[in-house]
């Protein structure tokens, strides 16, 4: 929990420049070793990180290959103002809802007074809607939601993103997002805030049957640094698999931090382990 406290306290303060980076890089290197340790219990045996029960799964940049569209847009529009756009802004907005991205963009690079936030997204929405039919599922993705559901794992999601996208980005993936027992949206009438809020996480934990279930009991797949902080925000075990563009400063928040899904052991979390390769 202190290393978890650290991190977090590093994570809000690595947005200001004032933290003595040394401590970060410390905790870095602690973290990297936690990263790869599971606890060996008396017998020798590998003991699971918790007994996890419950998977959520956020969407964009973590089941679908969909953050690459949001980036291709904004460097368009930005073009048009001689201005670039980077992975330090990218981070700040993804994982938000619209408008709360939107905002975000205009008032980061400048632009607001000469693009609104209601005007960046209407322009946005033009070109994503011909980009997110096209969407394509990230590695291992499809594996792990068959196998969790295959086993009986009760698995939800829980994203930012909005009914109208929602529906273009999952056009071509229907089937496997039938196996979710329930999806809460960012337009969700009991998502109050986005992330980082917990609120869509803590939705998603009380539609679970017999919800609202015990968020240490939850583990959360994510891929940005405000979802990975609104899983910690809702107590639960957050695991992150982010875009290896995006400042490895954010990562020292997450539980455990992958490459790709495909890296997952469910084992080391209590999980059932994959028959097909050993983990
Ligand atoms: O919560 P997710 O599914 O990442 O969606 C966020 C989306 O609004 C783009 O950043
Ligand atoms: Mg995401």
């Amino acid at each position: 929990m202190l290393l978890q406290t650290a991190s977090l306290v590093c994570f809000k303060a690595s947005l200001y420049p004032t933290v003595i980076p040394q401590i970060c890089v410390s905790l870095r290197r602690l973290r990297e070793i936690r990263n790869h340790a599971t606890m060996v219990g008396p017998s020798g045996s590998l003991s699971p990180r918790a007994s996890i029960t419950h998977v959520i799964f956020d969407m964009d940049g973590l089941l679908l290959d969909t953050e690459k569209f949001y980036t291709e847009v904004q460097e368009i529009i930005l073009a048009r103002f001689n201005k670039t756009f980077d992975w330090s802004l990218k981070a700040k907005m993804m994982g938000k809802k619209a408008i709360e991205a939107a905002k975000v963009f205009v008032e980061e690079t400048g632009i607001s007074d000469s693009l609104s936030a209601e005007q960046f997204l209407v322009e946005r929405e033009e070109m994503l809607k011909t980009l997110f039919p096209t969407s394509e599922l990230m590695p291992g993705a499809s594996r792990l939601i068959r196998h969790l559901h295959a086993k009986g794992v009760p698995i939800c999601l829980a994203t930012g993103t909005h009914r109208r996208h929602f529906e273009l980005k999952t056009q071509r993936h229907g089937e496997v997002f039938s196996l979710m027992h329930h999806i809460v949206l960012g337009d969700d009438p009991e998502v109050k805030q986005g992330k980082p809020s917990p609120d869509v996480f803590l939705t998603a934990a009380k539609r679970f049957e017999g919800g609202p279930i015990d968020p240490l009991q939850i583990l959360v797949f994510e891929d940005a640094p405000s979802g990975v902080l609104a899983a910690k925000n809702a107590g639960m075990h957050v695991v992150m698999v982010p875009d290896p563009r995006l400042d490895k400063s954010f990562n020292d928040t997450a539980d455990q931090v992958l490459n790709t899904l495909l890296d997952f052991n469910p084992a080391e979390w209590g999980l059932p382990p994959f028959e097909d390769s050993g983990n």
